[in-house]
C-alpha cells in the first residue's frame, strides 16, 4: 500500500548551505518536495514548523556505498535495510546506494529483484549498483535490461576476492566497454586479487594465522597496481570509471595523473580510512583486530594526508561508509585463519559527523566542500542531481538540519547500527544532525527516530550522466 503524502513542513530561519552557496532563509516543503525557498515565507495553514535557528540546512547525505543484509564470506551483514537506513537518518544521511550481487554465475536482473525485496522496508530512499561477477552474452543483455527498464546506471566489479566475486581483465574489458555503450558508469573495487591470494598463502605457510595477517596480505601496492590497471583499461576504451574506497596515496596519485591527462576517473573515500590507521591491527586482541578487518585495510597514517588533499582538491569526489556490519561471533569464524574473517566495518551513521569534525572544523574542508563530497557530487556522478543533493525548488525534500556546534561521543553502546563494534568508539565529534527530513518526512528529530517501514523509495537513475559522458552527436 502506498504511504500517505506527508503534511507540509516549513523550516524556519536556518542558514541554507549547498555545494555552491550560503544564504539565510526558510524552506517550504509540500508533497515531499521543496516548494519554496525565501526569507520570511508565509506559513500555510496546517503546516508543521521546524525551527532551524542556529542550524545549517543542507542536502541530506548520500552514501554511495553500503551493504545491507549482504551474504558475504559465509555470513550475512547484520544491518538490514530498515535498521541500516534508520542509522543513516540519525546521522543525517537520506539516501544510500547498495550493491545487488548475483549468485555465482547467476542472473543480474534476479539479483536486482532480490535486493528490491530486501529494501522494501527501507526508511530512506535507496538505489542499487548491480555487480558483474562473470561474463556472457546473457550478462550483456541483462545489463541493457537493467539500464533500460530498472533505472540502473552503474555496475560494480571486484578486482579482489579471488575465487568468489573477483573478475579478471577480460571481464573488465567486456563489461566496461559494454557499459560505455549503455551510458552506465563502472565502479571498481581496486585490489589485485591474485596478489592478495598469493600473499595470504605465503603468510599462512609462514605461520601467520592471526587477524594481523589481513593488512599484511593487502599492502598499499596491491591497491595501487589495480587502480592503475583499471584506469589503463578505461583509457583504452574511452570509458569513465569510478574507483570505490580509495585508501592509499598510490591510488590517489594514479587517479590525479589520469585526470590531469583528461580522463574521467572518479574516486570515493571512506570516512574510516581518513581517521583510523593501521595501528589498530597491533593490539594483539583478536576481537578488536578482527572487528577492524575490512578491505582495503586501514593504512599507515601517512596515506591519510593524500586522501584529505584529494578531497579538498577535487581529485577525489565522494565519501562513503562501505557500511557492512559483522558482529563478534561472525568475525570469530576466522580465529585460526585470518582469511576467513568476514570483511567489513560499519559507518553509515557516523560518516557525516566524522567528516565535519575532522574535515570542516580542522579547516581541511569548507562547508561547501563538505556538501559536495557528502551529497552533491554523488548525486551528479550517479545522475540524480538536482532531484537529490540540492536545496532547490522541485528537489526532493531530503534535508539535514545540521548543528555545527553540537557534540556527541560515538559508541557502539548508543549507536543505531545493528552491530556490536564501532571503529570510532570513544571519538568525540562536533557537528551532528539535529533533524533529518526524508521525502518531506521529519524522520529524526531531537534524538528520536520517527520512521515508518517502507517509506523509502527506489530511485531510478537514468544513463548518460552529463558529468561522466560527453555529449552524444
Ligand atoms: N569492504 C569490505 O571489507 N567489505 C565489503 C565488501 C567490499 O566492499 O569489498
Ligand atoms: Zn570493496
Ligand atoms: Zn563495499
Amino acid at each position: 500500500m502506498p504511504h500517505p503524502v506527508p503534511p507540509p513542513l516549513l523550516i524556519r530561519g536556518g542558514t541554507i548551505q549547498t555545494a555552491d552557496t550560503t544564504s539565510r532563509g526558510d524552506v517550504l516543503i509540500r508533497d515531499g518536495v521543496i516548494a519554496a525557498i525565501g526569507r520570511d515565507l508565509e506559513a500555510p495553514t496546517g503546516v508543521g514548523i521546524v525551527d532551524a535557528g542556529g542550524l545549517l540546512v543542507m542536502p541530506g547525505g548520500i552514501d554511495p556505498h553500503t551493504h545491507m543484509e549482504m551474504p558475504f564470506m559465509g555470513e550475512v551483514s547484520t544491518d538490514d535495510f530498515r535498521t541500516g537506513t534508520e542509522a543513516a537518518l540519525s546521522g543525517g544521511t537520506t539516501m544510500i546506494v547498495d550493491f545487488a550481487i548475483p549468485s555465482p554465475g547467476g542472473s543480474l536482473v534476479e539479483a536486482w529483484r532480490v535486493w528490491s525485496e530486501r529494501a522494501a522496508k527501507a526508511v530512506c530512499d535507496y538505489s542499487f549498483h548491480v555487480c558483474v561477477t562473470h561474463w556472457s552474452d546473457s550478462v550483456a543483455g541483462e545489463m541493457a535490461t537493467l539500464v533500460r527498464d530498472h533505472g540502473v546506471n552503474s555496475f560494480k566489479h571486484f578486482m579482489a576476492y579471488k575465487g568468489a566475486l573477483m573478475v579478471d581483465d577480460g571481464v573488465l574489458l567486456e563489461s566496461v566497454g559494454h557499459a560505455l555503450s549503455l551510458g552506465a558508469l563502472c565502479n571498481v573495487h581496486a585490489e589485485n586479487g591474485d596478489a592478495v591470494a598469493h600473499l595470504q598463502k605465503a603468510l599462512l605457510a609462514s605461520g601467520v594465522r592471526g587477524p594481523e595477517g589481513h593488512a599484511l596480505s593487502r599492502p598499499p601496492a596491491v591497491e595501487g597496481e589495480a587502480a592503475q590497471r583499471i584506469i589503463a583499461i578505461a583509457d583504452l576504451l574511452g570509458a569513465p570509471i569510478y574507483i570505490v574506497h580509495v585508501s592509499t596515496k598510490d591510488a590517489t596519485d594514479a587517479i590525479a595523473r589520469a585526470r590531469a591527462g583528461g580522463q574521467r576517473v572518479f574516486g570515493e573515500v571512506l570516512a574510516q580510512h581518513l581517521v583510523v590507521d593501521e595501528s589498530v591491527y597491533a593490539s594483539g586482541d583478536f576481537g578488536s583486530v578482527a572487528a577492524h578487518v575490512m578491505s582495503p585495510p586501514f593504512r599507515p597514517k601517512s596515506h591519510q594526508a593524500a586522501l584529505w588533499a584529494g578531497l579538498a582538491s577535487g581529485q577525489l569526489q565522494t565519501t562513503a561508509s562501505d557500511h557492512c556490519c559483522f558482529c563478534a561471533p561472525q568475525k570469530a569464524k576466522g580465529r585460526d585463519d585470518f582469511t576467513l574473517i568476514p570483511n567489513g566495518t560499519a559507518g553509515v551513521e557516523d560518516r557525516m559527523s566524522v567528516l565535519w569534525h575532522h574535515g570542516v572544523r580542522t579547516g581541511r574542508l569548507t562547508p561547501a566542500e563538505f556538501v559536495s563530497i557528502t551529497s552533491t557530487n554523488t548525486a551528479k556522478i550517479f545522475n540524480i542531481h538536482p532531484r537529490k543533493g540540492a536545496v532547490s525548488v522541485g528537489s526532493d525534500a531530503d534535508l539535514v538540519l545540521w548543528d555545527p556546534d553540537g557534540s556527541r561521543t560515538i559508541s557502539a553502546r548508543t549507536h543505531h547500527q545493528r552491530v556490536d563494534f564501532n571503529v570510532y568508539e570513544g571519538m568525540q565529534v562536533t557537528g551532528l544532525a539535529r533533524s533529518t527530513i526524508t521525502g518531506g518526512r521529519l524522520a529524526w528529530h531531537d534524538g528520536a527516530l520517527r520512521t515508518v517501514s517502507g517509506t523509502g523509495r527506489y530511485i531510478s537513475r537514468p544513463p548518460f550522466a552529463p558529468i561522466c559522458f560527453p555529449a552524444r552527436a
